[in-house]
């Protein structure tokens, strides 16, 4: 793919996970960046009101806390430190629910640890909160749970929090804003003549090469973590932005396409690799048996499956939710994303779209799994 078009990619991406780290947001410790924030908030606002669907993820709240109390220095002690980040914290949501208030847009707060991700139930139930929060029309906020996280059970830094949650949500895109202007050769605060890296793939090995760690005592990881992230963030497909967070307009730009900052992309196409990802991911929790018509629908015409072609239902499953795809014979022949849960399901099998409001009191979407979030095997 070339340059243009990768970028175009990105113009196309409906739901974004942005990252923001803390010295822009504290504009290097000074406190709480509030014009700043409502700047990248208004440009949020606006691209919801296109219908793209955001995820805030926000470090900041050790610095802010620091700002609060006073500290001019990062201290040493876990519990100082722990104090910090929960003075902080909550200073810094408010910051965020006065600046979507003004565009009328809730806002939520996510806090997250390692195990939250790490632990199937909790994982599963960390991705149909968060969209759960997107479907409602709320903008989530994440950052670690600063406050009771020990060692074992630290992200460590905000990067990988961010390329976490982009796989937790599916999203097509993450853009990650810090205070350099995107990934250079050399780290450019010692390197003038440092060059921009315009797009690369994710996983090319000379990038970590140049990526060196973070000096501002503020942010935990520099330009590797960054890298890190967005080689997890393309395991399920998601391209990374990683671009400066002081430019004009930044988000808005990188979000229209324009080719501002570093652009790492995934290997495989990105839908391959999100169909891969949510393959190994989800477990199934439960069974279509179709149709010898929707069968051949599914295996020759790369259709989605409609409830019409369905022809029983087993298992408990939600909205989302992993189901297998099996003909008459048992043979499974894909696995989905359900867009009804169980017992609507079981509503509506063998009948067209036409019927579902009168069948379920309303009609969402015309499929019961679209051929986007479908793994044929
Ligand atoms: N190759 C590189 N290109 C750009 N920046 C780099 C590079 N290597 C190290 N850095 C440093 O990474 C810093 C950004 O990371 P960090 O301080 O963790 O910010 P944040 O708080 O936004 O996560 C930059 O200020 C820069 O000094
Ligand atoms: N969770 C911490 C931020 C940790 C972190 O990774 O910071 P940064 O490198 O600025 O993104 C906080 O809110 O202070």
């Amino acid at each position: 793919m070339d340059s243009a078009s990768s970028r175009q990619q990105l113009a196309t991406a409906r739901r974004w996970v942005i990252k923001i780290g803390s010295a822009l947001l504290t504009d290097n410790g000074r406190g709480v960046n509030r014009a700043a924030i409502f700047n990248w908030v208004e440009q949020i606002a606006a691209l919801r009101d296109r219908g793209v669907e955001v995820i805030l993820v926000s470090s900041g709240a050790v610095a802010a806390g620091m700002d609060r109390l006073g500290w001019r220095r990062r201290p040493e002690s876990v519990h100082q430190l722990q104090a910090a980040a929960a003075i902080g914290q909550s200073h810094l949501v408010q910051v965020y629910e006065h600046a979507f208030g003004q565009f009328d847009c809730r806002t939520a707060q996510i806090l997250l640890d390692h195990d939250d991700l790490s632990n199937r139930t909790r994982y599963l139930n960390a991705r149909s909160t968060l969209r759960t929060l997107l479907s409602l029309g709320a903008l989530p906020i994440v950052n670690e749970n600063d406050t009771v996280v020990t060692d074992e059970i630290r992200f460590g830094d905000n990067d990988t929090l961010a390329a976490l949650v982009a796989n937790l949500v599916e999203a097509d895109a993450l853009l990650i804003l810090t205070d350099a202007d995107g990934l250079f050769t050399r780290d450019p605060r010692d390197n003038p003549d440092a060059e921009l890296v315009g797009e690369a793939s994710a996983i090319d090995p000379s990038l970590m090469a140049m990526a060196g760690g973070s000096r501002s005592g503020l942010g935990r990881g520099g330009m590797s973590t960054k890298v890190r992230a967005a080689q997890l963030a393309a395991r399920s497909g998601a391209c990374t932005a990683i671009a400066g967070g002081a430019r004009e307009d930044v988000i808005e730009r990188i979000c229209a396409g324009e080719p501002l900052g570093t652009l790492l992309l995934p290997e495989a196409d990105p839908l391959t690799a999100r169909k891969r990802w949510l393959a190994g991911q989800l477990q199934l929790r439960g069974r279509l048996t179709l149709d010898a018509g929707a069968e051949r629908a599914l295996r020759e015409q790369g259709k989605s499956l409609l409830a019409v072609g369905v022809t029983a239902v087993d298992g408990r499953f939600r909205r989302g939710d992993l189901v297998s795809c099996c003909n008459a014979e048992g043979g499974e022949i894909a696995r989905g994303l359900a867009n009804y849960d169980c017992g609507e399901t079981a509503r509506i099998l063998g009948c067209s779209s036409e019927r579902f409001a009168e069948l379920l009191g309303y009609r969402d979407d015309d499929e019961l799994i679209h051929r986007d979030n479908l793994i044929l095997l």
